[in-house]
């Protein structure tokens, strides 16, 4: 797809310029030359190298051309080191839109979602990936925007139907898979959470994390809905690494990120669903920097498409009622602690995007940029401590002469 025919055609919905990615839209317009600079600067250089494309089996390629998803493969390497063997981990990232209209019956929207991934989890399973994750509230319509509480008839308990669905994958080819779900949580009172349950490569259930903030920005009504996350920052110990779920939203919070690295985080997941004209400019940013700051993996997803409501809604901002949240605009990357990152999958497309790491490259960063020794931690634990107590006074030094008039 991607290029625009001439003036008069349509260019493909929610396209840039009828590209489907910023990547392909320079890819086809710059001359080759320009092409490797401009994305030495934009994604930077991994081993000091481009990014290295990887071939998959010719059966995940023929699912993605029946199925009419974007499937792209890179892999990241590290130094070889003398002590150590590389372990490298094959991660596979999903986006996808929903598969029924809003209206249709709860039952068969969840069915249909369902049966509009299995063939994106084969051509993860098939080309042998080790750790798939799914996006935010994959099993259901990003409703959140309406206030309506019907939509709470998606909730899940952990062990409900979508694990089920995902289990049989996870064992069939012994992988592990993140469901990021609306989950109901039976033992307290029914009540609800925003919830990623990690799913062992035998199928079993290795634990849940809750999302730790909860957006109060534009449509995103999420508090309408459940409570601020209870689980703390836990990373899971994995038979492919030490993995941990950083939801949506808490990417903008730079010590949610910070508390994953602590517990030891290799790759950090960030499932998410957010729209273009809120927040586009951060996307490619924000996952990047805090595989940078933290010395680890992050793998950035992001729901498509645009998902109409039967009832109009406001978010008391002024702007007409709306059916709609707008765009959610794909582009899910992975970014490496050595500030390389792959291209994004489509802006407007289903993807599977599969990439190698090798997690020896954490410690490599580690050593070479020395961020955790230099970090000086008892300066923020105390700053921090001061701030929490209602008498905190902000240290700042006024200028004696600030109110003074200039002559
Ligand atoms: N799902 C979610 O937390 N979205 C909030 C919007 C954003 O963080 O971009």
């Amino acid at each position: 797809m991607e290029k625009p025919q001439n003036g008069e055609k349509e260019e493909p919905k929610a396209s840039i310029c009828g590209y489907d990615s910023l990547h392909r839209l320079l890819k086809d317009n710059l001359n080759p030359h320009q092409f490797q600079e401009v994305s030495r600067l934009l994604t930077g250089l991994n081993c000091g190298k481009a990014l290295e494309t990887i071939a998959l089996p010719e059966s995940a390629t023929a699912l993605s051309v029946e199925h009419g998803f974007d499937l792209q493969a890179f892999s990241f390497c590290a130094d070889k080191e003398l002590l150590r063997e590389p372990r490298v981990v094959k991660v596979g990232l999903i986006q996808n839109s929903i598969a029924l209209p809003t209206t249709a019956h709860f039952a068969d929207q969840k069915k249909a979602i369902f049966e509009k991934l299995k063939p994106i989890i084969e051509a993860a399973g098939s080309s042998g990936v080790n750790v798939l994750c799914l996006q935010e509230a994959w099993m259901m319509p990003f409703a959140f925007c309406t206030r309506e509480k019907k939509w709470c008839e998606f909730a899940e308990p952990v062990d409900g139907g979508s694990t089920k669905f995902l289990q049989s994958f996870a064992q069939k080819y012994n992988m592990v898979i993140i469901s990021p779900i609306l989950e109901r949580d039976i033992n307290h009172g029914e009540v609800i959470w925003n919830t990623a349950i990690v799913i062992g490569n035998h199928g079993n259930i290795i634990g849940k994390h809750r999302k730790n903030h909860i957006p109060r920005v534009g449509d995103f009504n999420e508090s309408t809905y459940y409570m601020e996350g209870n689980t703390g920052h836990p990373v899971f110990e994995t038979a492919f690494g030490k993995i941990a779920i950083n939801i949506c939203y808490g990417r903008h919070h730079p010590l949610n990120w910070l508390a994953f690295g602590l517990n030891g985080a290799e790759i950090v997941f960030n499932p998410s669903a957010t729209v273009g004209e809120l927040s586009e400019p951060m996307w490619p940013i924000e996952g990047r920097n805090a595989a940078i700051a933290n010395s680890y993996f992050v793998a950035s997803i992001n729901r498509v498409g645009t998902e109409t409501f039967p009832d109009p809604f406001t978010s008391g901002d002024g702007k007409p009622a709306h059916a709609d949240f707008g765009h959610f605009y794909g582009s899910s990357y992975i970014s490496a602690p050595d500030a390389s990152c792959t291209p994004s999958l489509s802006r407007n497309r289903d993807g599977l995007l599969i990439t190698d790491m090798d997690l020896n490259l954490c410690r490599q960063l580690k050593d070479k940029w020395a961020f955790r020794m230099t970090s000086r931690y008892e300066l923020y634990a105390d700053i921090l401590a001061r701030y929490l107590k209602p008498d905190f006074e902000p240290q700042v030094i006024s200028d004696p002469l600030l109110h003074k008039k200039s002559s």
